[in-house]
């Protein structure tokens, strides 16, 4: 089947190869034209060893990346769904541009898939009008389901095959057409949702689940601190009960789709509780993980922070709604000491150095900052005479630094660990304070 990927980032690359592997004929488009190009040349964006051989296998069956998008049999969409924090809606302007690029092309027959998570009604309400600019009818001239996307980024390989889906079509006939589609590729069960709404709900019940559960284990964290106990421990003990899983504490939650999922849910519905109050504790951790700072150096004005780990969690490259970024945005916000030269320069727009109360400096090896804008530093860098190492990924690369070389770097030996994913006692050992959450 002749198959047109619109949308060829984390998750599109990865189910265009998917299909590619599985003998379809299929071309990736994707406005990027940097990407496009990378991927031409053999050469995916991707820290996922597996996946990057599972998309170079693609592109030798004839995986077509493009900047052109093409007639075809199916036209899979995954676009970025953000979060509008203004209006506190989904922004869907992705997903309706790709809407009417696929109208241009949309021929009676074709089956269109929406991939993309996006708030419960997307589907069979603003994908199915803008499509229908092609002067065809959903579900009459062609067939529309959705079949969210839930691999695990770290995990894409193995999960985009093994994992169950839910398909809900607008129809029975476009559930079964989507259905048809998945079921000789995966190993997973495939469930058939009621219909294009449900499915929708299902993908978004998973990620708000997610989030409340690690709320609920960023919540003990701060509780067990106001008893002087670790909270690790804690958990692991509690966790031998065989109905109870709590999940680990950390800076907060990140990506594409745990910190902005939950507001989707509650976009047509005034009745989230939990799940708000889920959000809100998650985006305090940063707060926390701030106070225990303070807790060790006194006023965070005037000290340097190496902030180790922009992406959003560990061994991956995407530093969307970071922990590490939030962090080192709040610590940008501590006003400079009155009469130091760091409040000279705040006054001065910050033109003669640094013109915040701390100085940060931001690393991480996963992260690709071509363009400066994240001004990520190398790891000496960050390092030399910071007053604290605070690390916000659990990057494999961190769990091996020898904390002896960094104690020859720094000013003051102390580290934050937000994960715990660091050798505490050799840590300690290397003359360290060592902290964590
Ligand atoms: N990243 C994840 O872990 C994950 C997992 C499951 C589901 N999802 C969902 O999948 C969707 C895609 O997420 P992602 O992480 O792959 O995003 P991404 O930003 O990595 O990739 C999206 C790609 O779409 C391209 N694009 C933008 N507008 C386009 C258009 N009009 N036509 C064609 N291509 C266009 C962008 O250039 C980009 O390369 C989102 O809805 C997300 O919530 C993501
Ligand atoms: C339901 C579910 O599983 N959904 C997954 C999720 O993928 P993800 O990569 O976003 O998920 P996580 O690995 O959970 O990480 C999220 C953040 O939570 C922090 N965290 C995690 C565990 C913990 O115990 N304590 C923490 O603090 C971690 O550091 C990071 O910042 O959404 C994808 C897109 O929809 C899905 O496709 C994918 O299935």
């Amino acid at each position: 089947m002749k198959i047109c990927v619109h949308g060829i980032g984390y998750i599109g690359l990865a189910t265009a190869a998917l299909f590619a592997n599985a003998g379809h004929d299929v071309v990736g488009y994707d406005p990027n034209e940097r990407l496009v190009s990378e991927l031409r040349a053999g050469n995916p964006r991707t820290t996922e060893e597996e996946l990057r051989t599972f998309v170079l296998d693609a592109l030798d069956n004839g995986f077509e990346p493009a900047d052109e998008p093409v007639e075809a049999d199916c036209h899979l969409v995954c676009v970025p769904t953000p979060y509008d924090e203004e209006s506190q809606m989904a922004d869907l302007a992705y997903v309706e541009a790709a809407g009417r690029t696929v109208a241009e092309y949309l021929r009676p027959g074709d089956l269109v898939i929406l991939e993309s998570t996006v708030p419960p009604g997307t589907t069979e309400d603003a994908f199915a009008s803008v499509l229908e600019n092609s002067g065809l009818t959903a579900g009459e001239d062609f067939a529309l389901a959705h079949c969210p996307e839930m691999v695990l980024p770290g995990n894409i390989t193995y999960e985009i095959v093994h994992n169950d889906r839910i398909i809900g079509g607008i129809d029975t006939a476009s559930t079964d057409r989507a259905v048809a589609l998945y079921e000789p590729l995966v190993e997973g069960a495939i469930h058939r949702a009621p219909d294009a709404t449900t499915a929708e709900f299902v993908k978004l019940t998973q990620n708000a689940y997610r989030d409340v559960n690690i709320a609920f284990a960023n919540e003990l964290a701060r509780v067990a601190h106001d008893y002087g106990i670790r909270s690790r421990d804690a958990i692991a003990l509690a966790n031998v009960h065989p109905r109870v899983d709590v999940l680990q504490p950390g800076p907060g939650v990140g990506g594409h789709c745990l910190p902005i999922d939950p507001w989707f849910l509650g976009q047509s519905s005034d009745s989230l509780d939990i799940i708000e109050s889920a959000r809100r504790i998650n985006e305090g951790m940063v707060d926390f993980v701030a106070e225990l700072l303070e807790g060790e150096v006194g006023p965070l004005a005037g000290t340097s922070v190496a902030v180790l780990g922009v992406a959003y969690k560990g061994n991956v490259d995407d530093s969307r709604h970071s922990p590490g970024l939030r962090f080192a945005d709040l610590l940008r916000a501590v006003p400079a000491a009155s009469g130091t030269e760091a409040e000279a320069t705040a006054t001065d727009g910050g033109q003669t150095g640094h013109d915040t109360g701390v100085d940060v400096r931001l690393h991480d090896p996963y992260v690709d900052d071509h363009d400066g804008s994240l001004g990520l530093v190398d790891l000496e860098d960050a390092l030399r005479d910071a007053d604290a190492v605070v690390v916000t990924a659990a990057h494999d690369a961190y769990r091996d630094i020898d904390p002896k070389m960094v104690r020859e770097l720094v000013s003051r030996p102390l580290v934050v660990d937000t994960l715990s994913c660091l050798d505490a006692n050799a840590w300690r050992d290397a003359g360290f304070d060592y902290v964590e959450v």
